[in-house]
């Protein structure tokens, strides 16, 4: 009794299913229905049967059944390009309008004053994914600047998630539909024996549900992004991304918490050198400073390259609240020499395989003075716009990376600025919690470590001001 009641309730919802299917595709086919009832009917007329009827139903369900059971192949191959023909349909036919109501349009009036209409054409269009990329032609006088500045007017008209406006003489829009990054992505344990190309890791997935992969070696990267902004996705895909590298010792990683060891601590074991305090800090950029230099003096006149081996590793030097370093701390020395040191990587490290990744909150030039110095630009969630501009540029900005405009429950979403300076790239970090973080510590250690020392503190040399102070003293004493 209890299976029958089951098998009745499975059936009834298969039923529900394809009936919702074939729903479904009188709705798609809306457009001539009355075509095909009309031609069915009088088909089944001409035939005196009812054959034509049961084709057609039967051409209808064959389709409900495709859609139930092979839903994927059925997207690709039926409900898209249906889809991307009834939106390009609608697109051409409202364009006219839409450049009107945008301010994209002009008025010439001929010999007979009569007064014309111009509007921009739309020289070439083709969908990669779930973009439609559209290149219209420009009005005299007109710039790509203007078809920026209307940009969120263009978006939400055609109805598209997002839009980017690109392109130097001609400009470029792409339409997002839909939100490939709308899901948190998963990251899961890279394989121990994945080779390594020696310049990337994946770190996620693109606008166009293509994989992300960030460039690592031969750029310094600055990530930035107010707190809950998903910062630490970014940290741990860099870390774990190159576990199997850290493993084999073609990459080292030297980690610099300086949230105290909270951000970093759970996977020590990864990082070849770690640092928790800002005088630990500075060891590990000077250390690393003078291990750059002496590799810049074996490959002067050898190679203009670095590739990564396990003689010669790819050095990341990782660093979490890198203005706690930079800025925030009181101690002026450390400071300088930090800034320092962090400005000499920055400028020599590329060629020679040093590379910094660092993450910051706060992007003002004054909590990262040598921000100039970074390639490739992060910025996930920023609080204002006065804020992107900093990180990621204007053009970035009016090409429509908005970083202040990703919503507070999108952590992990940012926009990357690659360092040859092409478009920015909408991206979602894949989230990494703290039982992977701990797998990867236990799977990926570092074959070796190398401890952080810090000097024995010297005695400082007193200042003719201190001298002058003291003297009364010793002259009232001698008194
Ligand atoms: N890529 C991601 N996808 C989905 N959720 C994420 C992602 N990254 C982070 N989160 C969620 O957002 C929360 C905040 O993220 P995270 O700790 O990385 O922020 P943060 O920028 O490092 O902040 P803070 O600077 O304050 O430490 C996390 O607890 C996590 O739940």
């Amino acid at each position: 009794m209890h299976t029958a009641s089951l098998a009745f309730r499975f059936g009834l919802a298969e039923l529900r299913w394809i009936t919702a299917g074939l729903w479904g595709h009188v709705r798609w086919f809306h457009r001539f229905w009355f075509v095909v009832v009309m031609f069915t009917w009088l088909a089944a007329d001409l035939l005196e049967s009812w054959k034509p009827f049961a084709i057609v139903g039967a051409i209808a369900l064959y389709f409900a059944l495709w859609a139930r059971f092979y839903p994927e192949s059925y997207y690709r191959a039926i409900s898209r390009p249906l889809w991307r023909r009834e939106l390009w349909l609608d697109l051409i036919e409202t364009w006219p309008l839409l450049m009107e109501e945008c301010g994209l349009t002009s008025v010439v009036i001929d010999r007979a004053g009569e007064k014309h209409l111009r509007v921009p054409s739309i020289d070439s269009k083709h969908w990669r994914h779930n973009e439609l990329v559209l290149a219209p032609g420009l009005l005299t006088g007109q710039t790509v600047e203007d078809f920026q500045a209307v940009a969120d007017r263009l978006r939400t008209t055609v109805g598209a998630t997002h839009i980017r406006v690109t392109g130097d003489l001609s400009p470029t829009l792409s339409f997002t539909f839909g939100d490939a990054l709308a899901e948190t992505v998963n990251r899961g344990l890279p394989d121990a024996g994945e080779p390594w190309d020696g310049h990337s890791v994946w770190m996620g997935v693109d606008t166009t549900d293509d994989d992300w992969w960030l460039r690592i070696a031969g750029t310094h990267t600055l990530v930035a992004g107010s707190s809950g902004s998903g910062k630490a996705s970014l940290v741990w895909g860099v870390t774990i991304g190159l576990g199997p590298a850290i493993a084999r010792g073609e990459a080292q990683v030297h980690g610099i918490d300086l949230k105290g060891g909270v951000e970093l601590g759970m996977g020590k074991s990864l990082f070849t050198r770690y640092a928790v305090t800002p005088a630990e800090a500075v060891v590990v950029l000077e250390d690393a400073v003078e291990a750059m230099s002496a590799r810049l003096e074996r490959m002067a006149g050898n190679t203009r390259q670095h590739t990564a081996s396990t003689d010669e590793p790819l050095v990341v030097v990782l660093i979490d609240e890198v203005a706690a370093l930079t800025s925030y701390i009181e101690d002026r020395d450390l400071k300088n020499r930090a800034r320092t040191a962090m400005s000499l990587l920055c400028s020599q490290g590329r060629a020679v395989g040093y590379t910094v990744v660092a993450c910051l909150q706060d992007p003002r030039k004054e909590t990262i003075p040598n921000r100039g110095l970074f390639t490739q630009m992060v910025g996930l969630r920023l609080r204002d716009r006065e804020e992107t501009s900093m990180v990621l540029g204007d053009g970035a900005i009016a090409s429509g990376a908005l970083c202040h405009k990703i919503p507070l429950s999108s952590p992990g979403i940012g926009y990357v600025v690659p360092e040859d300076g092409s478009e920015p790239v909408r991206v979602r970090a894949a989230f990494v919690d703290d039982d992977l973080i701990r797998a990867a510590a236990e799977r990926f250690p570092a074959p070796s470590t190398i401890p952080v020392v810090l000097p024995e503190p010297t005695e400082k040399p007193r200042s003719s001001r201190a001298r002058t102070r003291t003297k009364p003293d010793t002259e009232g004493t001698a008194s």
